[in-house]
């Protein structure tokens, strides 16, 4: 309507044209795939506060949002406060524990998370990783791992299978925090065992209560999120709750607050068992409800649960990768190359 009424009309259509396409890409934030999205309110700070001719480079470039709408922080590993927040931790030295479940074919992903995470994990921090497995021999020969690193291997009866296991793991884990971590470390994290670090990942993700935002879902508009809707389910959310769409590839926190946390969704998971309902994104499912009225005081961008796919959102390092997740978003032929 407007072309009509303004001369050099070829002219302006070529402005305007540029400046939807400047909103389109702005609102994509970096996604690949062709589907409209409106970010769930962040809020967004200036990384370097200097007016130079960067800082206008950057403000065209993806958006980093550095904190929740809640004010926690949200964290990109290369940002001055995660730098800051490394420096913190690193003078105090901590104890890490990282849980992870190994149950039947999964043990052969055992050694590339281990030595992945020997590189890029809380590098020189004394770290425990928890093997909860039912083939304790999988681990043989023990690998070598670096100073101040040790693996702990705790037996578990079950039976493989993640449709199943995902109802289990919670479980599980609040009874290995029981005994033996809850004694040992201060801060724990539960990773799945079908990932690879393929960058740093340092103190910047250390803190109470800590999410990581799911890649495919990041920026997304709230109502694409795959919240439980069935109110049957004791993960059920409503249409006004919700802020992200957290992943169970990895969490953690306080070694209390995990506690916590796996104490309470194991037992909305028994209790939705015991009246044969089944959340739709299983274990993930009742993370999620646990996170809107639990909010993390520090979130993890995609950063450090991303795999590609063409829903996943761009993002400056790719710290910790999903290998299973990777792989279904893989072709029949890309499957095969890949072996998976
Ligand atoms: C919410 C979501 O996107 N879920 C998908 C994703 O789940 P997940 O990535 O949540 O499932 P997953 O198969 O990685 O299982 C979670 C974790 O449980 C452990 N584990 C699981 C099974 C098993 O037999 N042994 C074992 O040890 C292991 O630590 C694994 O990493 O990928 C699955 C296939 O990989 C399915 O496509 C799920 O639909
Ligand atoms: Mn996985």
């Amino acid at each position: 309507m407007i072309f009509v009424s303004v001369p050099h009309t070829g002219s302006v259509k070529l402005v305007l044209y540029c400046f939807l396409l400047a909103l389109i890409i702005y609102f994509f934030h970096g996604r690949k795939a062709a589907v409209s999205v409106t970010p769930p309110r962040p809020v967004f700070h200036a990384e370097s506060r200097l007016m130079t001719s960067m800082t206008l480079v950057k403000a065209t470039g993806p958006q980093t949002p550095m904190e929740t709408p809640w004010r926690a922080p949200l964290v990109w590993g290369d940002s001055h406060s995660s730098a800051r927040h490394r420096e913190k931790f690193a003078q105090r030295g901590i104890h890490t524990g990282v849980v992870t479940l190994v149950v039947g074919k999964y043990k052969r992903f055992i050694h590339q998370f281990l030595s992945s995470a020997e590189i890029y994990f809380l590098p020189g921090q004394r770290v425990t990783y928890y093997i909860l497995t039912d083939s304790p021999h999988s681990l043989d020969p023990p690998m070598e791992l670096g100073p101040k690193r040790h693996v702990k291997v705790v037996p578990v009866a079950e039976l493989p299978g993640w449709n199943r296991l995902a109802y289990r793991r919670m479980a599980l884990i609040a009874d290995a925090i029981r005994d033996p971590i809850s004694g040992e470390v201060e801060y724990l994290f539960c990773a799945d065992i079908d990932q690879e670090f393929v960058a740093p990942v340092g103190e910047e993700i250390l803190g109470n209560l800590v999410a990581t935002l799911h890649p495919e879902l990041y920026g997304m508009p709230r109502n694409a999120f795959p919240y439980e809707v069935e109110e049957v389910s004791s993960a059920c959310v409503d249409e006004d709750e919700g802020d992200y769409y957290y992943t169970s590839e990895f969490y953690g926190g306080l070694v209390s607050e995990m506690y916590r946390m796996a104490r309470a969704c194991s037992m909305l998971i028994l209790q939705d068992q015991a009246s044969g309902v089944l959340a739709r994104g299983l274990e993930e499912s009742y993370l999620n409800r646990y996170l809107i009225d639990h909010r993390p005081t520090c979130v993890l961008s995609p950063e450090y649960s991303w795999w590609d796919s063409a829903l996943a959102a761009d993002v400056p390092v790719q710290r910790l990768v999903s290998l299973g997740r990777q792989c279904e978003s893989y072709d029949q032929e890309m499957r095969k190359k890949h072996k998976c």
